[in-house]
């Protein structure tokens, strides 16, 4: 085939959209080969690591300084290739305005640890790339309102008529295993919100209650075990794009200019 004939990075990532949920989820299998996991995590910083309640934390090339903007700095190579060279295929960052990730927060949860469902915000653009590494994890997916009826059944569980609590969407799951790529873009990115439950199995995992059942490696490993996945410990790079930006240069003149 012609190098013309074959579909743009676009395209072909409108097979891998998990059409069940709101747009935009894709979810691509296989996205890395074993070595190449084996390889990231050989090369992940030990002593870079910031211990939360719930999960351990790092950030790549740096962490955020005070209003959102990142100190200009390359991502380190082993976070470049191969895997920013992929996105560049399949036009992942194309229309955010670096036109490519930026930053990198790295997180790992121990089997029992998870993060609380929130939204990533506008320090961003809304487009971030997941990759999974070590066991597989649910990604629970929430409507907004959905968790704000929660919170009110938390702080006043008496005014919470029945109408408000028939509008309770139940969280929709995403199985992330090993070596895939999940992509959270567009309203799936502002309007919805993502979090792990603390738990040591994930279970009841089938094509109803999976969204991305049929674009899984490997489905019969979740039906062999009974519809049941043991927690261990997984590690998610998470790619991103920081919209502010800001250079060593004019960080010094621009604090010299405030004098
Ligand atoms: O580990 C994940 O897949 C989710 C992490 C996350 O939501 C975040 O870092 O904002
Ligand atoms: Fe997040």
């Amino acid at each position: 085939m012609a190098e013309s004939d074959l579909p743009n990075g676009r395209d072909a990532l409108q097979f891998f959209r998990i059409a069940s949920l709101p747009p935009d989820f894709y979810y691509i299998p296989n996205f890395i080969t074993m070595e190449e996991e084996a390889s990231i995590l050989g090369k992940i910083p030990a002593q870079r690591w910031v211990t939360l309640s719930h999960r351990r934390l790092q950030a790549h090339p740096s962490t955020l300084l005070k209003g959102h903007t990142l100190l200009a700095s390359p991502l380190p190579d082993w976070l470049n290739k191969p895997v920013v060279e992929r996105f560049k295929l399949l036009g992942i960052f194309e229309d955010t305005p670096h036109e490519g990730p930026n930053h990198v927060l790295i997180n790992e949860y121990r089997r029992g640890e998870g993060i609380m469902p929130h939204e990533d915000g506008p320090a961003y653009a809304p487009v971030v790339a997941t990759v999974s590494l070590g066991a597989p994890i649910c990604l629970e997916i929430t409507r907004k309102s959905a968790a704000a009826d929660e919170e009110m059944q938390v702080h006043s569980d008496e005014a919470v008529s029945t109408n408000t609590r028939s509008q309770y969407i139940a969280p929709t799951r995403i199985l992330q295993e090993p070596l895939s790529l999940l992509i959270t873009t567009g309203p799936a990115y502002k309007d919805l919100l993502h979090g792990i439950s603390p738990v040591e199995i994930d279970d009841n995992l089938n094509a109803e209650t999976v969204a991305n059942w049929n674009l899984l490696a490997d489905s019969s490993l979740f039906e062999e075990a009974g519809g049941r996945s043991e927690r261990a410990t997984r590690i998610s790079l998470t790619y991103r794009d920081v919209l502010k930006v800001s250079s060593a240069a004019s960080r010094v003149f621009g604090g010299l200019g405030r004098r």
